[in-house]
């Protein structure tokens, strides 16, 4: 049941309950009235009988008259005050003990005997005044006032308690609906609204709901230009990293290049030399190297000096870089000496590169002073179970055998107990394309080096 509803009972019940007291005196009183009546009426038949008795018989005739009234008085009717006095005043009855206090409440009666003399007679009851009335009904008006009054209690219990409880979960609704992103003050609910516990709950609420808005702006200030700083910081940050990214691309280059020549050093030739030996053995497919060394270099910085023999450095490395194209990877080994890898070049393919390649430093001129210089090459194809050391001393010996043999040669380096020609040559034209398939992971950086020297 609501707390509307409730209220409305209450209010009904308070009603009820009045005109309710209030009929039950009125009836009490009315019923009083009646008995009164009733016990006058009885009063002024015996009063009048006895009167019309011979004298001698009225005395007692009277004093049994007033015995009943007395046993009537103490029984049930609270008659307080009873008095007969004839035509000239004089006192024939006379019952009752407090006649002055109750004198108020004597009312008088006339009665005449058949000879027709008069007589006055004066009844009063205890219980005709409201202090009387209360002490003789003293129990049920207790009782009624009693269940009234815990009735008043029962309901008034019953309304507080609803009403706290339907303020306090009608609160709590209210709280649940609060958007604390975009908080707005809550508006007060039509029928909770009635109770001050909720416009007390509910003001202090906003209050809180306002500062909280109001915070909210000023974090949401604080926000904004938090993200400008961050936003202008990234900018600087996201520069500086482009540079740093730039820097870094720069220093590899410089780290893995020959200063003078621009081809790889000899670092990082180590580092690809090994990788590529790994995964020709991994894969079984071919891998050859040559080392070229120019011949009588020393002559050249002894006739045209060291700087002239730099510039011959730089050009023998973009005649060598020119050759290998992209087939190759180029590497000043140091001095003089330059070193080229081919993976996926067997020992004709390699051997072929090489004489290009002896031809084409023979017929080159370095500088205005048309210097010419020769080269010696090694080549050497990587063996089964061969390490890249291996192949190396092997391509090595095969250009010490070239410079013995006069310069300006190119040797090929063949073992005794190797498999790799007879193998190669032993592989099915199928089974060869398909090794040939197999695509090489380059180095990141190879073509960078590689782009750098041919431009
Ligand atoms: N200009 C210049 N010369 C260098 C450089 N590095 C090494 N050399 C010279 O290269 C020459 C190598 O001399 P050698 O080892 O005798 O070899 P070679 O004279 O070429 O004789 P063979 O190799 O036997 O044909 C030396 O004179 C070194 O000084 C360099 O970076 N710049």
């Amino acid at each position: 049941m609501s707390q509307f509803v409730l209220s409305k009972l209450f209010a009904c019940y308070v009603f009820v309950a009045g005109i309710a007291l209030a009929g039950f005196f009125l009836w009490s009183h009315q019923q009083l009235a009646l008995q009164h009546e009733k016990v006058t009426q009885q009063l002024e038949s015996y009063f009048l009988n006895v009167l019309e008795m011979p004298a001698e018989e009225q005395n007692i005739a009277l004093d049994s008259v007033m015995l009943g009234v007395e046993l009537s008085s103490k029984n049930g009717s609270p008659i307080s005050l009873v008095s007969l006095e004839n035509s000239e005043g004089a006192k024939l009855v006379y019952w009752g003990e407090n006649s002055d206090s109750v004198s108020a409440n004597i009312e008088s009666f006339y009665l005449a005997d058949k000879l027709g003399n008069q007589y006055q007679l004066h009844i009063s009851f205890s219980d005709s005044t409201l202090a009387g009335f209360v002490y003789h009904h003293f129990l049920p008006v207790l009782g009624l006032l009693s269940f009234q009054l815990a009735l008043l209690l029962l309901t008034l219990r019953i309304l507080i308690n609803r009403s706290l409880d339907g303020v306090f979960s009608g609160f709590m609704r209210e709280l649940s609906v609060i958007n604390l992103r975009h908080p707005e003050p809550l508006q007060a609910d039509a029928f909770l609204g009635q109770f001050a516990e909720y416009r007390q709950m509910l003001a202090s609420v906003n209050r809180v709901i306002l500062s909280l808005a109001r915070s909210r702006e000023e974090l949401s200030d604080i926000n904004e230009e938090l993200e400008t700083r961050i936003h202008d910081k990234t900018a600087v940050l996201e520069e500086r990293n482009e540079e740093l990214l730039e820097l870094n691309k720069q220093l590899s280059v410089i780290a893995n290049t020959d200063a003078l020549t621009q081809v790889y050093n000899r670092t990082r030739f180590d580092v690809l030399f090994k990788e590529h030996v790994a995964i020709a053995t991994r894969r079984h497919t071919p891998l050859s190297i040559l080392l070229v060394d120019l011949d009588d270099f020393k002559k050249v910085n002894d006739q045209h000096g060291h700087q002239v023999g730099d510039q011959v450095l730089k050009h023998a490395a973009r005649v060598i870089q020119h050759i290998a194209l992209e087939d190759g990877i180029v590497a000043r080994w140091g001095g003089e000496e330059f070193a080229v890898l081919l993976p996926y070049f067997d020992l004709s393919m390699a051997e072929e590169k090489a004489e290009r390649l002896r031809a084409e430093m023979a017929n080159a001129v370095f500088e205005q002073q048309a210097i010419k210089v020769t080269a010696s090459i090694g080549v050497a194809q990587l063996c089964m179970q061969e390490t890249a050391s291996q192949l190396l001393k092997r391509a090595d010996d095969a250009l010490y055998d070239a410079k013995g043999g006069g310069r300006n040669r190119v040797i090929i380096a063949y073992l005794e107990n190797s498999h790799t020609q007879l193998e190669i040559d032993d592989l099915q034209a199928g089974e060869f394309i398909e090794v040939f398939d197999v695509a090489l992971e380059p180095s990141q950086d190879e073509p960078e080096a590689s782009q750098k020297l041919l431009t």
